[in-house]
This record gives structure tokens, sequence and C-alpha cells, in this order.
């Protein structure tokens, strides 16, 4: 590598560090209040409300999902279903279901789904995982109103690929009404050279075969209901923010039913770990995209 390759190297590594851009505090610091404030949210979630954990999608080990109920849980209620972030290497369900409270209050099923991280797990598994999570709770909640997805970072393009399936090789259709994706990413191939991909291990055509930004057409065929929020932070990185930017316009250009949401004083993780609050801006608007709907 010369001089200016290892320069373009260092760029991309610093635009793929969240933890770096953080007003907050610093990078390492942003991580273990992450991780603290997920965990420490959860367990308030599991305190207040009745759960069933662990409950199988699948046969493999990861494959597991948590459910938070509501205290009157009527027949036809809402369901939304949580897909963590974390670069598709660190965190799990386990300490996903911080953003319950808020929803339960308002009668709404929330489900956090596990999948397979790296090294373990590789792109396709979880990919295909998370599409057989969302059949699984069709299935188990064939009765619901209304299903909603929202997905955080890695977790916001595993959404992002639900969305883009095509169900005919699936036992059911799942009809998505709504769907979150808060700092996301939608083009893989950035992040190839990359330290993300270590653990990964993605070739080019792994990459591409899991972009939603590829994905677009079959998006539109599976999810043209979907009514879908792409949400970005003030302080995500510029290539963050472009990755939400161009993803958006992409969906839009399709004639979906789309926003872009730029959400002030907010960084990669906080974005996220607001949720616990429900007079933050985006439970709002994520509890107003499920009472309209
Ligand atoms: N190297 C990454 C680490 C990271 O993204 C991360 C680490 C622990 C838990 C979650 C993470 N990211 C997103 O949810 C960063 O700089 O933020």
């Amino acid at each position: 590598m010369n001089d200016e390759e290892k320069m373009k190297k260092d760029e991309l590594e610093k635009q793929y560090s969240p933890s770096r851009w953080s007003h907050r505090m610093a990078a390492d610091d942003v991580i273990k209040a992450h991780v603290k404030a997920v965990k420490e949210g959860t367990e308030r979630a599991r305190s207040l409300t009745q759960t069933l954990l662990d409950v199988p999608y699948g046969e493999g080990d990861g494959e597991k999902l948590d459910v938070y109920l509501p205290r009157t849980s009527s027949l036809d209620v809402n369901l939304v279903i949580y897909i963590h972030g974390g670069y598709w290497q660190f965190l799990s369900k386990d300490e996903s279901g911080f953003m319950a409270v808020p929803l339960i209050d308002k009668g709404v099923v929330v489900v956090a789904v596990g999948y397979d991280i790296a090294p373990k797990g590789n792109m396709d598994l979880m990919v295909s995982q998370v599409r057989r999570s969302v059949v699984s709770v069709v299935q188990q909640y064939s009765h619901i109103k209304g299903l909603y997805l929202c997905g955080h970072s890695a977790g916001a393009h595993l959404t992002a690929m639900v969305l883009s399936t095509d169900w005919s090789q699936y036992s059911v259709t799942p009809q998505i009404k709504g769907a979150f994706l808060v700092s996301g990413i939608y083009d893989l191939l950035p992040i190839l050279p990359t330290y993300v991909n270590e653990p990964l291990k993605m070739t080019e055509e792994v990459a591409i075969r899991n972009s939603p930004s590829k994905l677009v057409p079959q998006l539109k065929l599976s999810s043209s209901g979907c009514q879908i929020v792409v949400a970005a932070a003030e302080n995500d990185s510029p290539e963050f923010r472009r990755q939400s930017e161009e993803y958006y316009e992409a969906l839009k250009a399709a004639g979906l039913n789309v926003t872009l949401e730029d959400v002030a004083n907010a960084d990669h993780f906080s974005i996220i770990e607001q949720l616990v609050d429900e007079e933050y801006f985006l439970t709002k608007l994520l509890l107003k995209m499920i009472g309209n709907s």
C-alpha cells in the first residue's frame, strides 16, 4: 500500500467508526455507555412487562427471539420487530428490548430477534435468519393488526434486506406496514477494505448480493405498501449520512412511500438509545406511524 492508499484506507475506517463522531464522549466511552444504556433499558423492560424469552424461530442455537407483551393484549394488536445493530459482530437480542416500554404502554407487542453475529455467522446466514424470524412471527401472530420493523445500524441493513425479500421461497408473505431504518448501511461495498469486514470476511460477490441499494427493484415488488422512514443522526459520519440519503433517494425515485429524518443533536448511538423515552422524536414518530396505518 502506498501513502495515498493508506490515507484513503485510514479515512474510510474513520468514516465507518461511528464512535469517533460522537460529540458527547470519547470513542471508547461512547461504546461503553451504549452497551450500558441498552442493557439497563432491556433489564427495565423485562422488569416492567410480561416476556417470552428465547422463543425459537429456527433450528439453530442463535435462532431465538424475545417477546415483550403489553399488559392487556387483545387479538388485533400491532407488533414491532426490532433488529439490533453492532456491525454484524457485537450485541445480541439479550440487550435489545430497551425500546419496549413506550410501545408496550400503548398496547404494542415488541419482538427482539437474535441472529448469529460474526465470526459464528456470516452475512448470508444473518440475512436468512432475520427473514425467517419475520416469517415465524407472522405465523405465530397471524391475528395481528399490523407488522412493523425497526433496525439500528447493521440492524437497519438487515431490516432493509427483509423488505427486499422474494417471499416466494417462504411459506408466507409477511405484510409489513412500516419500517424504521435508523443510521443504517445500505451499500456494503465501501466497508469491504475496512476493519469492519475482518470478522465478516465478505467477498465482493457477497457484499453485492446483500446490499439493499442493489435490491430496490425487489423491495418495490415485495414492500410497495410499506411506509419507510430512513433516519440518520446529525452527528453520524458524513459517509453514514450519505448512505442514508442515497438509499432514501433511490427508494423515493422508485415511487416508494419513504421519508428521510435528520435527527438533530443525536449521534450514531443516542439516536437509538433515546427510544426508551416516550417523548423522544423517533418514539413519537413510530407510534404515530403505527396509530395512523
Ligand atoms: N468500531 C465501531 C464499534 C461499533 O460500531 C459498535 C460497538 C459495540 C456495540 C455497537 C456498535 N455499533 C453499533 O451499534 C465504532 O467505532 O463505533
